[in-house]
Order: structure tokens, then C-alpha cells, then sequence
């Protein structure tokens, strides 16, 4: 459970192993959202930090306490890693949920996911040594071709707030997995736990310079760290227009991102499914798990019309059932948005679809018992047309848009019909139907009669404008590695004989 009262960490940059105070001595304020009160700060970096970060990582690189350890080393790193944070659940839950804002079972589940995920790049950087050189048969005897597998160098890892410990791990595991030298830039909205994993990678004693974390505004801190020149690729999860403008700086050196944008998925309903309550519990969550600000969100709901009345029916005693509460409280199931700019952002939203035409069937403003805090009602709009923008662009909050289609042909245009392409969920009790949807979804992650749920092992990540590249598995760990070929001639008593060769002197 929640420790009550819990003490607030104080802390500076993490850089070269060791807290440091920013060059401009600057901090920003950290937020509880569901009392809107400031509970805390933390520092604010800007160039000078990063460049002092950078410089410390490519140190780290180039001393044998890092830059050549074996992958069964830096796994001892990790699992200590892993260790040290399931000791200190409850308390980096508690601090989650007063920076985040989430309810605190999601906070403390977020926190098993990220030691079961530090456990799995452990394995996976112990497997990793077998892998390191491998021999690659060519045609010709006088070569020999061999692959390497190295660490890419040193990688900026920048996240975002909704998952703040979490996301924070699905970049920090991997990179330290593979041998490199990470930067992290976390969220200013939610930073508080990330720089506790700063801590925690002091006490297990990870050497100096292999993790650095560089709290701060994303342009004071994030933008200077994709532009050093001396940072070898970008690992950004966050907004699109965000992402946009990291590739765009990114190109400018040439330096390889991979992008883990928004979305704006669908969850596709059959009137052939197997129980209604499961069907719109999944649904519920599929949009309200998170307080809504979930990436891969199904906020569009694609419903057959002929269960269309009785789904939204149950649907919203089912929404109405929902608790919304203070998250540090048990059984709250819907907490505040992350800020007041999200808060004021995702009313706007609600507003204009109402402008535009649409039904809210329900919610659509600030809960009645609840005058503090940045919380809104569950809500559902019907009545929408694929052209308002309540269809077409990421709300990043609890609300849920509705659509019905005739035949599977409809549905699957209706699916389709986004800039983005993250996830995608179809409920259905006829398989081969799921599998013709399995495939017919531009996406880069399909649910069967589920939503959401999300393991370390298999790849996360989209496509379209849901951006490029895969987080999580073996994929991830691909993301810090240079793949370097080296081939050797070996017939060294044959010359090579493609020039006519001058006489003998
Ligand atoms: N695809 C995924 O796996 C995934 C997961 C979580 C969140 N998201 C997306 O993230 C968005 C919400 O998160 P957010 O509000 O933190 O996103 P955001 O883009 O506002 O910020 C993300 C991070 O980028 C930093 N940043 C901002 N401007 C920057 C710049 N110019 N240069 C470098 N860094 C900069 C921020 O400080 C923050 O750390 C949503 O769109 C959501 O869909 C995607
Ligand atoms: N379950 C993790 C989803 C990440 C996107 O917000
Ligand atoms: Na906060």
C-alpha cells in the first residue's frame, strides 16, 4: 500500500556517478496533479550540463570498468539494479503515483514491471557475449567475414511522464544491456522516480559515467542532448510534433533516432463476442487504464450496429462504476491528468467535438466531488463523424469516441482511418475473422479480444506516425548495438593480383 506521509527526495544531476548541482543552478517545481500543490523540485538542466554528461559518458566508454566489461558483468548490474528497486516498491510507487498522478496498484505494477524488465536485459546481456563475434560463410577461401556486435556508444534516452519509471526503464535496460553509455532526459512533468534510479545506480555502484540523467525542459536539456555532436543516436518517446522536431535536429548530424510517438487506435467490436461484460470491461480499459494517457490507447471505438444500443448501454454502467478518486486511495481506478496544461487540453477537446457535432453520451467535465486536482469524468462521444477532430487526432486522456459499421469491410476503413498506426484490438468470438483483421491493421501492435496489455518480451512500437523502431525483446537491445563486419584476407602468401605487377626491384 501507499506509505502515508512519505519523505520527498532532494536531488541534483546525475552525472559521472555522483550528484552534481546544474552549471545555472536552476530547478523546477514537481506538481502532485490530483492536489495541484508543489510537493518538491527537481534540477534543471541545460547545455552545459549535457556537454558535462556526454563528456562522462564517452569517459565511461573508454575505462575498463565499463567500456570493456562483458555482458555477464553488466548483467550483475542490472539484476542489482532490479533488486534494489523491488526492495523500494512501495516507496517509488508512492512517489509515482504524487508525481504522476496514476492510481497506486498501476504505480506499484509499473515498478514490477520495470525489475522484471532490468531481470530480462540482464539475461539478454549475459546471452549477448555468445553473440558478440559471429563467422559469416562466404564463397571464397582466401576471406574470412566475421560480425561484431558492440555497443553503439553513447545514446540520449528521452521520456515522457505517463509511465515515467517505466519508459524510463524500457531505454536504460536495453542501453546498459548492450554496453553503451546513456544520457537519460526524463519528462519534467514526472521526473522524481527516474532520478531515484540515479540513486539506486550509485548504491549497486554501476561505474561512473555509464548512466547519467539530466532532468529539465525539454529545450534546455532534451534539445541540446539530440544536437551534441558527440552523442551517437537518440532514443525519444513522446509526442509527434516532438519527435518531429528531434529527427529534424537529428538529421543534421546524421544521427539514428527511433521514435515511439502517439496514436490514436481502434478497438473493433463484433456482435459475435463471447460475453458483453468482458467485452466493454476490455474496452474501458483499453481507454481509461492510466487515467486515459495511454500511447496505445484504443479511444476509438469501431461497434457493430446491431449490438451498438445494449454495448453503450452497459458501457456506461460500467463507466459510471468507475472510481475516481485521490489515486493514493484504494481502489481508485481513475486518477487526475498529469498537468493543468493536459487538464485545459483535453476539455478543449471535448469542447470542440461538442462545437463540431458530436453526443458526449457521457462525462465530459470535472467530477462533482472532486474540486481539486486535474480530473475529468470518463467520457464517451457518439454521434462522430470521421471528420471532427475527436476521430482524428490523440486526446492523450479518458475519453472515448464511437463509431458503428454494417459489415467488416467498413469496419476495417473505419479502423485504417488514421495518421497513426500504433495498436490496434478487435473482440470477436470467430478467429479466422480476428486473423483477416490481424492483418487487414495498419499497426504496429494488434490486441485479440483484449486491450492493452503489454509484456517485455515481444516488440512495441508502430508505424505511420506512430513513429519507427522497436522497443522492448531482442529488439530493443538492437537499438544500442553497431553491427561492425570484419573481413580478412587470409591466402597471405597469394597476392591479390588485380594490378599488372611492376618488375622486381
Ligand atoms: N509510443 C509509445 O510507446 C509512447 C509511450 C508513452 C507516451 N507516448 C506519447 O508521448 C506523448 C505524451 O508524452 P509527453 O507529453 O511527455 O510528450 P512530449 O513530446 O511533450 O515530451 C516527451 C519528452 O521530450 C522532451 N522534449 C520536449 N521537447 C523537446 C525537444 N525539442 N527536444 C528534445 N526533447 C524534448 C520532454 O521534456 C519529455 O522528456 C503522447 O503523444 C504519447 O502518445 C508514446
Ligand atoms: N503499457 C505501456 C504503454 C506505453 C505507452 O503509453
Ligand atoms: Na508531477
Amino acid at each position: 500500500m501507499a506509505i502515508p506521509n512519505i519523505r520527498i527526495p532532494s536531488r541534483q544531476l546525475f552525472i559521472d556517478g555522483e550528484w552534481r548541482e546544474p552549471v545555472k543552478k536552476n530547478r523546477l517545481p514537481a506538481i502532485n496533479p490530483a492536489t495541484e500543490e508543489i510537493f518538491g523540485d527537481i534540477p534543471a538542466a541545460t547545455a552545459e550540463d549535457v556537454d558535462i554528461a556526454v563528456k562522462a559518458a564517452r569517459r565511461a566508454l573508454g575505462r575498463d570498468d565499463w567500456g570493456s566489461t562483458t555482458g555477464a558483468q553488466r548483467a550483475k548490474y542490472l539484476r542489482a539494479i532490479a533488486a534494489k528497486v523491488l526492495e523500494r516498491r512501495p516507496e517509488l510507487a508512492t512517489l509515482e503515483t504524487i508525481d504522476n498522478g496514476k492510481p497506486w496498484f498501476e504505480a506499484a505494477s509499473d515498478i514490477d514491471d520495470v525489475v522484471a524488465c532490468f531481470e530480462y536485459y540482464a539475461d539478454l546481456a549475459e546471452a549477448l557475449d555468445s553473440k558478440k563475434k559471429t563467422e559469416v560463410k562466404l564463397h571464397l577461401d582466401s576471406f574470412k567475414t566475421h560480425v561484431f556486435r558492440e555497443p553503439l556508444g553513447v545514446v540520449g534516452l528521452i521520456t515522457p511522464w505517463n509511465y515515467p519509471l517505466l519508459m524510463t526503464t524500457w531505454k536504460v535496460a536495453p542501453a546498459l544491456a548492450a554496453g553503451c553509455a546513456a544520457i537519460l532526459k526524463p519528462s519534467e512533468l514526472a521526473s522524481i522516480t527516474s532520478l531515484e534510479l540515479g540513486e539506486i545506480c550509485r548504491e549497486v555502484g554501476l561505474p561512473p559515467g555509464a548512466l547519467n540523467i539530466l532532468t529539465g525542459l525539454g529545450h534546455e536539456a532534451g534539445s541540446p542532448l539530440v544536437s551534441h555532436p558527440d552523442v551517437d543516436k537518440i532514443a525519444f518517446t513522446g509526442s509527434g510534433p516532438t519527435g518531429v522536431k528531434i529527427m529534424t535536429a537529428a538529421a543534421q548530424l546524421v544521427k539514428p533516432v527511433t521514435l515511439e510517438l502517439g496514436g490514436k487506435s481502434p478497438i473493433v467490436v463484433f456482435d459475435d463476442i463471447h460475453d458483453l461484460d468482458i467485452a466493454v470491461e476490455w474496452t474501458l480499459f483499453g481507454c481509461f487504464w492510466t487515467n486515459g494517457q495511454i500511447c496505445s490507447a484504443t479511444s476509438r471505438l469501431i461497434l457493430q450496429e446491431t449490438i451498438a444500443p445494449q454495448f453503450l448501454d452497459r458501457l456506461l454502467e460500467w463507466t459510471k462504476n468507475i472510481k475516481i478518486s485521490d489515486p493514493l486511495e484504494e481502489d481508485c481506478k481513475l486518477g487526475p491528468l498529469i498537468s493543468r496544461g493536459q487538464y485545459e487540453k483535453v476539455l478543449k477537446f471535448i469542447s470542440t467535438a461538442k462545437n463540431e457535432g458530436a453526443t458526449i453520451l457521457y462525462g465530459g467535465d470535472r467530477p462533482q466531488h472532486l474540486n481539486k486536482g486535474y480530473y475529468i469524468q470518463p467520457t464517451v462521444i457518439t454521434d462522430v463523424d470521421t471528420s471532427m477532430e475527436i476521430w482524428k487526432e490523440e486526446v492523450f486522456g479518458p475519453v472515448l469516441c464511437v463509431k458503428t459499421f454494417k459489415t467488416e469491410e467498413e469496419a476495417i476503413a473505419l479502423a485504417n482511418d488514421t495518421k497513426y498506426g500504433l495498436g490496434a484490438a478487435i473482440l470477436s468470438k470467430d478467429l479466422e475473422r480476428c486473423e483477416r483483421f490481424t492483418k487487414a491493421f495498419q499497426s504496429g501492435i494488434v490486441w485479440i479480444n483484449c486491450s492493452q496489455p503489454c509484456f517485455w518480451q515481444p516488440p512495441w512500437g508502430g508505424k505511420k506516425r506512430s513513429g519507427f523502431g522497436r522497443e522492448l525483446g531482442e529488439w530493443s537491445l538492437e537499438n544500442y548495438l553497431n553491427i561492425k563486419q570484419v573481413t580478412q584476407y587470409v591466402s597471405t602468401d597469394e597476392p591479390w593480383a588485380f594490378y599488372k605487377s611492376p618488375s622486381k626491384l
